[in-house]
């Protein structure tokens, strides 16, 4: 249990705002409350960042790498405790959560390069001085975090905004505040000087009174696209405010012409149904063709599907899915699957709230080819799979495209000709080919286009959106130039 939850001025302070509390999806138990941070909480915290900038972006590199490096050990070494925290918040199982930790750490190396390969400092000669590309930080930037990486995905913000000079107010997922409780312990362990990192829990209200306030130079967001798009209105008429937005998706994976069909399988479940679904780039429309080889394969996910463990994070043989982050979360899956079946598609696997007190969901398959053109463009947010059937292959791109979201796509088939016509076709921002569509690298840049972002890409290119780019011209002393312009004399 928590009572000093928020991070202001490098104290720890309890809230003044109203009760909140976390809940454990899988056990069904409470794990953390303590008070929102009240709205004189969030200026204190964006003030105590303000007051921070100058002496951190005063810093040299170096010596904010240092303190990142240090963060990333104490991250190796609160391994197990970290990853346990994320599976008791969260539901998802042990073996995933280690890979989340892994993934914050993998971080630190790849801000590192990324922040001089993106934003290091170029010189250029010139007949008279020298031309030089540097970047500078923002200032004060907040971070929003969603629930279903509630370490991994904010710190995918965090770190590269710190080495690049920033101070931060943290504001995570409502759902997820012990995870981001333990990660700024880690940060003040690690040596963070006081009021660089900040970190302010609550729900929506905690969030809209962060991203009004007059004193943030950014926002970096990781959430739904509908939230994304209220902050960009927020932000309208704010040209001077940088706004990154990682949003959702509708993602379409389309198969044709493959010979092996568990391979293929194993590819749409890994991209449908990991992390229960709960993953941004998961698949959500299956296009199959509508042949033999179809069938089987169809046939051949629906067996795989019903086999799948579905399990306590903690579990002994451990399961492919754990919990969703919440019953309620879980109950809008079924209410999804349920309209869904209303307007005409037929469950191949029935998505099955487990136990309506908890977090846990069956996987589901469900048949919408016959209303392909007039369901809703939605994400839902959870393991359900909509599978459409298709004659033609570029009929079948076009569905895939008709969306007003464009973050990850997938092809499956063996032939290189149609994966070549597929990807010059395909609207999205991660696109492969005979691989999942989930667990994109943090080495690449991570983004979509269309309502799933703002055309600020994150993981690799991160390091963009952090600091702003300063063109100089530089010569170490006044001089007269060799040729003066017409009509001058000296
Ligand atoms: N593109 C990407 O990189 C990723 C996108 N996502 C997307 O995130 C969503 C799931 O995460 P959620 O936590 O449900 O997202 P969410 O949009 O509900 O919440 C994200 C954050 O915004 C805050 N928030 C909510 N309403 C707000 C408002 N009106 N004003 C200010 N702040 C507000 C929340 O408290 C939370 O901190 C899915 O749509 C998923 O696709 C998730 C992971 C990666
Ligand atoms: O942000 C990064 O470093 C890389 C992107 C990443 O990790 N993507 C994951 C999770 C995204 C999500 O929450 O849905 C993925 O593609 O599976």
């Amino acid at each position: 249990m928590s009572t000093q939850a928020h991070f202001i001025a490098g104290q720890w302070t309890a809230g003044l705002g109203h009760d909140i509390q976390s809940i454990d999806p899988a056990k069904k138990a409470v794990i953390w409350s303590a008070k929102s941070a009240s709205s004189e909480q969030i200026d204190l915290a964006v003030k105590s960042a303000r007051q921070a900038f100058l002496g951190w972006s005063d810093t040299t590199f170096e010596e904010r790498l240092s303190i990142a490096k240090r963060y990333a050990q104490l991250l190796t070494d609160n391994k197990p405790a970290l990853a346990l925290a994320i599976a008791q918040e969260t539901g998802k199982p042990l073996w995933e959560t280690a890979t989340e930790v892994a993934a914050m750490i993998g971080k630190i190396g790849i801000s590192e390069k990324a922040y001089q390969d993106r934003t290091g400092t170029v010189e250029n000669p010139m007949p008279v001085g020298k031309a030089f590309i540097r970047h500078k930080p923002h200032g004060v930037v907040a971070v929003f975090g969603p629930y279903n990486f509630p370490g991994h995905l904010p710190n995918g913000h965090i770190v590269p905004a710190l080495l690049a000079g920033n101070t931060i107010v943290f504001k995570p997922s409502d759902l997820t505040p012990l995870v981001a409780e333990k990660m700024v312990q880690l940060w003040e362990q690690a040596g963070l000087p006081a009021g660089v990192l900040n970190l302010v829990q609550g729900e929506v209200e905690t969030g809209k009174a962060l991203a009004a306030h007059h004193d943030i130079d950014g926002l970096f967001f990781t959430g739904s696209s509908r939230t994304g798009k209220l902050l960009h209105e927020q932000f309208a008429g704010h040209p001077g405010k940088i706004l990154a937005l990682e949003m959702g998706g509708n993602n379409p994976l389309i198969v044709k012409d493959v010979k092996d069909i568990d391979a293929a399988v194993h590819d749409i479940v890994q991209s449908a149904f990991v992390t229960s679904g709960q993953r941004c780039t998961c698949a959500r429309r299956l296009f199959i063709k509508n042949d033999a080889q179809g069938d089987a394969l169809l046939n051949r996910l629906v067996e795989v599907t019903k086999q799948i463990k579905v399990g306590q994070y903690d579990d002994d043989e451990q399961p492919f899915m754990g919990a969703m982050i919440s019953k309620q979360a879980a109950s809008g899956m079924a209410k999804a699957q349920a309209e869904l079946q209303q307007l005409g598609g037929v469950s191949l696997v029935e998505l099955q709230h487990m136990d309506t007190e908890s977090g846990f969901v069956s996987p589901g398959i469900i048949d919408v080819t016959k209303i392909i053109d007039s369901m809703p463009d939605e994400e839902h947010f959870g393991p359900l799979l909509k599978v459409c059937r298709y004659d033609d292959f570029d009929a079948a791109i076009d569905h895939a495209n008709n969306t007003s979201f464009g973050l990850s796509a997938g092809f499956l088939g063996d032939s290189q000709e149609d994966y070549q016509h597929f990807f010059k076709r395909i609207r999205a921002g991660i696109v492969n080919w005979n691989r999942p569509i989930t667990g994109a690298s943090s080495a690449a840049p991570f983004g979509g286009i269309g309502d799933s972002g703002n055309h600020r890409a994150s993981a690799y290119y991160a390091a963009d959106y952090c600091a702003f780019p300063v063109a100089s011209v530089e010569l170490d002393k006044v001089t007269l130039p060799g040729t003066l312009s017409p009509g001058l004399t000296f």
